[in-house]
């Protein structure tokens, strides 16, 4: 006889409000105290429709908790200098704790070159190569780490699922959001394999996972039938995919066929609701550590 179990939904929406809350409240008594308000500088470059949605979100955001937001808008031809010296003015002004450049950037920009120009101080995505590198290396601490990774960490943090000792695998290896996650695992003293867009059979390593990180962002790439059962599922993708029946034409669904998951799954996100969210709480959550950083506050 078999027995159809079902997963906990892990509700990425409701832990990231509880963090947002504890956030408000600490911008307030920081606010308080000393009188100094939190700022997150935003450049935005082109005008890609997701990422206008992504710079408004976090906008509202830290207006939520009381974080002043800045913004610069660049249009899409504008060069690699003009964008530096938007960064430029926000390392310098003290009014800016943190500093995070919307990717992607348009085609003809260097990515590298751009968030080189982020002081580490206020790198609050976590993408400049320092604090990567420190992150990769044994006894050595990034200023700040990604946002969905940490945010991929915290959920799993929050539901009390045990990380060291437990065989990880990440889906993905890109500089934001895989690699990150393969390295967090890690610190964290999993046992970690990447599979990646040229790996061989990879539901034979997925199937190894007690823990599977996906941000590949292909619909239903993982079916299951690829889990382990009782694993945990960390669905970081987020894909649009077309669907008649919703006012938009499309619907957001993950990298994981969520139906098939979560009954083989321990514990699952869904998408939307899932790492979304806890993505936005991890940015105000490293601008609070910034300013605290900065000004030396406790
Ligand atoms: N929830 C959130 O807050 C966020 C969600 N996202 C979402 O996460 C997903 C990944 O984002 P991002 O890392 O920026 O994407 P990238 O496209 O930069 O990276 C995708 C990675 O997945 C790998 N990959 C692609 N197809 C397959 C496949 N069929 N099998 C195995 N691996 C595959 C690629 O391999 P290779 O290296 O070989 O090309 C690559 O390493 C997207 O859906 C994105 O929208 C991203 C950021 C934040
Ligand atoms: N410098 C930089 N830093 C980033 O962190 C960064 C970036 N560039 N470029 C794009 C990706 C993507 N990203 C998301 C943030 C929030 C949601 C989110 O809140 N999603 C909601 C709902 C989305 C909706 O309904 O449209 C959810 O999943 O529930 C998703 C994706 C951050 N990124």
């Amino acid at each position: 006889m078999t027995t159809q179990s079902s997963s906990i939904i892990i509700d990425g929406k409701l832990v990231a409000k509880k963090i947002r809350d504890e956030i408000a409240s600490e911008v307030a008594r920081i606010k308080g105290s000393t009188g100094i308000v939190p700022g997150l500088a935003v450049i935005l470059v082109g005008s890609r429709k997701d990422s206008q949605t992504y710079v408004r979100n976090k906008k509202k955001a830290c207006e939520e908790v009381g974080i002043e937001s800045f913004e610069a808008t660049l249009p899409e031809d504008c060069t690699e200098e003009d964008i530096i010296k938007h960064i430029s003015d926000f390392n310098s002004n003290p009014s800016v704790h943190g500093i995070l450049v919307q990717l992607p950037l348009p085609q003809h920009i260097n990515e590298e070159k751009i968030l080189n120009a982020v002081t580490i101080e206020k790198d609050v995505d976590g993408f400049h190569p320092l604090n990567i590198g420190r992150l990769a290396m044994q006894g050595r601490d990034p200023l700040f780490v990604p946002c969905t990774p940490k945010g991929c960490m915290e959920l799993l943090h929050r539901y009390n699922i045990e990380i060291k000792g437990k065989r990880a695998v990440v889906i993905g290896r890109s500089n934001i959001v895989g690699m990150p996650a393969a390295l967090l695992l890690q610190r964290a003293n999993a046992t970690i394999s990447i599979v990646h867009s040229k790996t061989k059979n990879p539901e034979e390593i997925i199937r190894q996972a007690d823990i599977l990180i996906s941000a590949a962002g292909v619909p239903n790439l993982v079916r299951g039938s690829w889990l382990k059962p009782g694993a945990v599922v960390i669905d970081v993708g987020i894909n649009a995919v077309d669907d008649s029946e919703s006012p938009r034409g499309y619907k957001l669904v993950g990298d994981v066929c969520f139906g098939e998951a979560s009954s083989v799954a321990s514990a699952i996100t869904p998408v939307p609701g899932g790492v979304g969210p806890m993505t936005i709480a991890m940015l105000l959550s490293n601008t609070l550590s910034s300013v605290k950083r900065i000004h030396d506050l406790k």
